[in-house]
């Protein structure tokens, strides 16, 4: 069933990247998979001065992202999709064309029979994201008449602020237009079915639940690795590094789902409640002495990777010469409450690492008492790997029986993988989170509470990191797991759980 009101997008920031890379191909997407309301449109805003059919050319028929698609697809179909798309140029302030904008969207309703429903998405810098609220609001064009009809919602893309303080301001900002129920802030890996999963597992299953807490749980590790560098975004990450990039927002919105205890109910409030919780309770690390000891900073140098070499990041372009950005950052924290005492997590996130890989690894205790002797100590743990990406799946590490005399005792892997539902199609998370948007559904989206309480913890660090000259930044051989001595952060146990390439068994999946 298609439950999707009809309604107009508006997409400032349309001659940028993300729309064309991802917010139209997203779009494009929904419309095949019959997601559109019967009347949709797509207004583009942005600076450049575009027509309707040069904005069409830009996204749809020339854009490198739908390539294939409007290759392989009939013309009338394509063509029904691009004349969806129109465009507004916004002059050269962003300021002063908001009455023709209005006049536009007012023509685009009338014509198209949107019901006044109007969702708009921010693709631009964040230092506009207040100024267009604002601009919205003097067109009156901030309050519907209703949940169904006439509906307003503003969708705005990450980073969401640069520091609880700013992150503050950008939320006191928003909500001087907008109800907090009209904001969606973006974090894509919110939109991945595989971080969704994270609860299911949890509270759809009485295997799992008994046995999530300081009674069974040795620790947790979270890793997410890339091996792309910073790409085109040079000049944008040396002022973010990884902590701000990744951890703060994806890392920390995994870790509420792991953290959180369950929801009455999967109600957007009663989820959000849960993982303002998880998070609050984060022990918020503010002594030197902890910071040191509990924290690592690395940056990738150069290195040959089969054969080629690989620029070092400050050899990136618009990357400081002499940069100290972070491209590795590990933290590992506690969670002060019944359930996790004492338990210690552990979660790093890097660029230049030797696979692309987000996995959560749940390394359970050793039974209390070893019956066994002839078990290999390095790995007698069981371990829950739940595998975000890629080969999205869940496998379960546990002790069998060698065949022959005695007890000798290997790890057996139990799996599932996504792939493996063969008629289940994955929405792209883009994709996802603009269908609950246009449908009105705020679940997979951060609520401003959220992001403030997980900038709390992520503050101190950034501060002693930028601040503190006794802070090391290691480096690390592009292509490799991080600084050589990555695993000292690590007590009481092998290290880190590198999955190395993944390997290919005869179904063509394998987590390692
Ligand atoms: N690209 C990506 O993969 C991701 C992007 N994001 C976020 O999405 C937002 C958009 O990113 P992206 O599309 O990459 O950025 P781009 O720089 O490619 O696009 C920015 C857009 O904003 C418009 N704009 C308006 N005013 C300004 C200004 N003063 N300076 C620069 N641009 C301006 C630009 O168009 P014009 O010049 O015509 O006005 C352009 O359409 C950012 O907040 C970014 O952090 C988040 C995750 C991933
Ligand atoms: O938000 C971001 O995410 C990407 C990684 O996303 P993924 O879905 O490919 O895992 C990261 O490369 C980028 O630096 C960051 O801004």
């Amino acid at each position: 069933m298609n439950n999707t009101s009809n309604q107009l997008l508006v997409i400032f920031g349309a001659s940028g990247d993300l729309t064309a890379r991802k917010l139209i191909p997203a779009l494009y997407n929904l419309y095949e998979g019959g997601h559109f309301p019967e009347n949709f449109a797509v207004l583009g805003a942005s600076r450049s001065d575009l027509t309707d059919e040069e904005f069409r050319k830009r996204v749809v028929y020339e854009s490198p992202y739908l390539k294939d698609e409007v290759k392989k697809k009939d013309k009338d179909f394509i063509k029904k999709f691009a004349d969806m798309m129109f465009y507004s140029d916004l002059g050269s302030d962003y300021d002063s064309e908001y009455s023709k904008l209005n006049k536009r969207i007012e023509a685009l309703n009338k014509e198209h029979k949107l019901d006044e429903n109007y969702t708009f998405y921010l693709s631009t810098p964040p230092s506009l994201y207040e100024p267009i609220a604002k601009n919205l609001s003097d067109q009156g064009l901030t309050k519907g008449s209703g949940a169904e009809k006439g509906f307003r919602r503003i969708v705005v893309e990450k980073p969401f602020g640069y520091s609880l303080e700013t992150a503050k301001e950008l939320n006191i900002g928003l909500q001087k237009y907008f109800k907090e129920k009209q904001i969606y802030r973006i974090d894509h890996y919110l939109g991945k079915e595989t971080v969704q999963n994270l609860m299911v597992t949890r509270f759809s299953n009485s295997i799992f639940e008994p046995l999530w807490n300081r009674n069974y749980i040795h620790h947790v590790q979270i890793t997410n690795a890339e091996t792309v560098g910073v790409e085109k975004r040079g000049g944008y990450y040396d002022k973010s590094g990884a902590l701000r990039d990744m951890f703060q927002s994806h890392l920390l919105q995994i870790v509420s789902l792991i953290v959180m205890e369950p929801p009455i109910s999967a109600d957007a409030d009663e989820i959000h409640n849960e993982k303002v919780k998880a998070l609050k309770s984060i022990r918020m690390m503010t002594e030197k002495k902890d910071l040191f000891e509990n924290t690592m900073k690395g940056q990738y140098v150069a290195s040959s990777i089969n054969g080629k070499r690989v620029k070092g990041y400050r050899e990136e372009e618009g990357v400081d010469p002499e940069s100290k950005t972070e491209t590795y950052g590990a933290v590992k924290f506690f969670v002060d409450n019944w359930r996790w005492k004492d338990v210690p997590f552990y979660v790093r996130t890097a660029k230049r690492m030797p696979t692309k890989v987000t996995e959560v690894v749940i390394h359970f205790k050793t039974p209390h008492h070893q019956v066994f002797k002839e078990q290999d100590v390095n790995n007698k743990d069981n371990k829950l790997v739940i595998r975000i990406q890629p080969d999205e799946g869940i496998l379960i590490k546990f002790g069998v029986k060698v065949p022959g005399q005695g007890f000798k005792v290997e790890r057996a892997n139990m799996d599932f993988y996504y792939s493996s539902l063969s008629d289940k199609n994955i929405m792209d998370a883009y994709e996802r989170l603009l269908l609950d948007a246009m449908q009105g559904d705020t679940t997979l989206y951060a609520r401003a509470d959220e992001v403030e309480a997980a900038w709390a913890f992520v503050d101190p660090i950034l501060e002693y990191w930028a601040n503190d000259k006794d802070v090391p930044t290691y480096g690390y051989p592009a292509g490799t797991w991080g600084p050589k001595n990555s695993d000292d952060l690590i007590e009481d146990s092998n290290g880190w759980r590198n999955p190395g390439e993944l390997l290919t068994d005869e179904t063509g999946f394998c987590i390692i």
